[in-house]
């Protein structure tokens, strides 16, 4: 087993990434009071639930499994936890363990966060998405139908425990968006990582756990000296949007139900590349590597069917990080190197979306 620390003085927390660790005593030892309530879903209770529960000792543990899907990470599910919590009377210590993907993660950090105002939550991540970025940082939130995250809080988990094993029963297209996110490391800060992923790409393809366990280190590391370094997205943080401008507008303009989470954000960072070369900081070269990088997992590197340019601006137009009425995008100086600016000429963006949407 290995272990991160995400530094966040009195809220740090480790992240233990190895194989088995979810019938091992790790949940336990995090948690403070005599309660917990495990939420998980439909597709990931009858594979992993008994086996954390079983983990759990004598404490007083309830289970809430939530219908499974995007398009589930609303308000309403989240009056389920709450309902659920108030129904076998959890009190201000108990704890919440998300155990499922990054929709299950969200909702549960965000309930984690309103109940009594805040109480104790511990991240089990099961899908590669999950374990390499939204267990991490502490963003929570569910969506509106008319944005992405757009309600939700930060609030920082206790510890994250990362199975590896979890994986072997998850399906392709799952693994190859969650392969989205960890490129977007090497692509954003880390141009070594961003090499290592290009030579080690047969390796993830059949799931080798040494190289597995490599890329969910890098990219975990990754993500805490980021979230370390700005907590709350002041400042930095924002450079883990990449592509999630374009990617959330792809995932709501298909009402959270047709493109998963890392298709759109692998088909927004081509979006933000194609961008980026036409503010002259990327070459063609440059964009083909890193199409070249993604589409080989099968990921999207064109538009929905269907969505205009006007699509794209009126949903772009409600993205979190509009400053005074002007979206700051995140783009690329360089593979390896990521910024977030609003000092673009409008005709680039204009122009990108155009190509996207004429012919991807
Ligand atoms: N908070 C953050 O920082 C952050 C970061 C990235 C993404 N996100 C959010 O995460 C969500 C996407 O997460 P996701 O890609 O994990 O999707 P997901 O949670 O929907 O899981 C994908 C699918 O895999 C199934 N599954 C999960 N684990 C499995 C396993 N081990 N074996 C078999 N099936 C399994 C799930 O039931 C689901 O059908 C989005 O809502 C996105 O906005 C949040
Ligand atoms: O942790 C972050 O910060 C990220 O931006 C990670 C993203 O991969 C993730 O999709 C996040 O949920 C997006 O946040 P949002 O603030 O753009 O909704
Ligand atoms: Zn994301």
């Amino acid at each position: 087993m290995q272990t991160l620390d995400v530094a966040l003085a009195e809220r740090s927390y480790p992240i233990h990434i190895g194989p088995d660790l979810l019938s091992t005593s790790l949940i336990r030892e995090r948690i403070r009071g005599n309660q917990v309530m495990v939420v998980t879903n439909e597709t990931i209770a009858p594979r992993y639930l008994e086996r954390v529960t079983a983990s759990l000792g004598d404490l007083q543990c309830d289970t809430v499994i939530l219908p499974d899907g995007e398009q589930y990470k609303t308000l309403a599910t989240l009056e389920r936890i709450f309902d659920a919590l108030m129904e076998k009377r959890h009190s201000r210590t108990t704890t919440l363990v998300a155990l499922g993907g990054g929709v299950v993660g969200d909702m549960v950090g965000f309930a984690a966060a309103c109940f009594q105002r805040g109480v104790d939550f511990i991240q089990v991540p099961t899908t590669l998405l999950a374990q390499v970025d939204s267990s991490v940082g502490g963003k929570t939130a569910v969506n509106h139908p008319r944005g992405k995250n757009m309600i939700g809080a930060f609030h920082q988990p206790r510890s994250v425990i990362i199975d590896i094993r979890v994986l072997d029963t998850l399906p392709e297209r799952e693994f190859a968006a969650g392969m989205a996110e960890v490129i977007k490391y090497g692509l954003i800060r880390d141009p070594r990582f961003f090499d290592w992923l290009e030579q080690h790409r047969s390796d993830l393809q059949r799931r080798d756990d040494a190289a597995l366990t490599e890329a969910i280190l890098r990219s975990c590391r990754n993500k805490a000296e980021v979230v370390a370094a700005d907590e709350t997205e002041q400042g930095n943080r924002a450079l883990l949007n990449l592509g999630h401008t374009f990617g959330h507008a792809m995932e709501t303009f298909t009402g959270y139900r047709q493109w998963l989470h890392g298709e759109a954000v692998a088909a927004g960072m081509v979006m933000a590349a194609r961008m980026s070369r036409e503010l002259g900081w990327l070459s063609n070269d440059d964009v083909a590597r890193v199409a070249g990088s993604l589409s080989p997992w099968g990921l999207p590197v064109t538009a929905p069917e269907g969505m205009t340019t006007a699509d794209f601006s009126d949903l772009m137009a409600l993205d979190k990080k509009v400053r005074n009425g002007r979206l700051r995008l995140v783009l690329l100086k360089r593979i390896g190197e990521a910024l977030v600016t609003g000092e673009y000429h409008p005709n680039a963006l204009t122009r990108t979306l155009e190509a996207f949407c004429d012919k991807g």
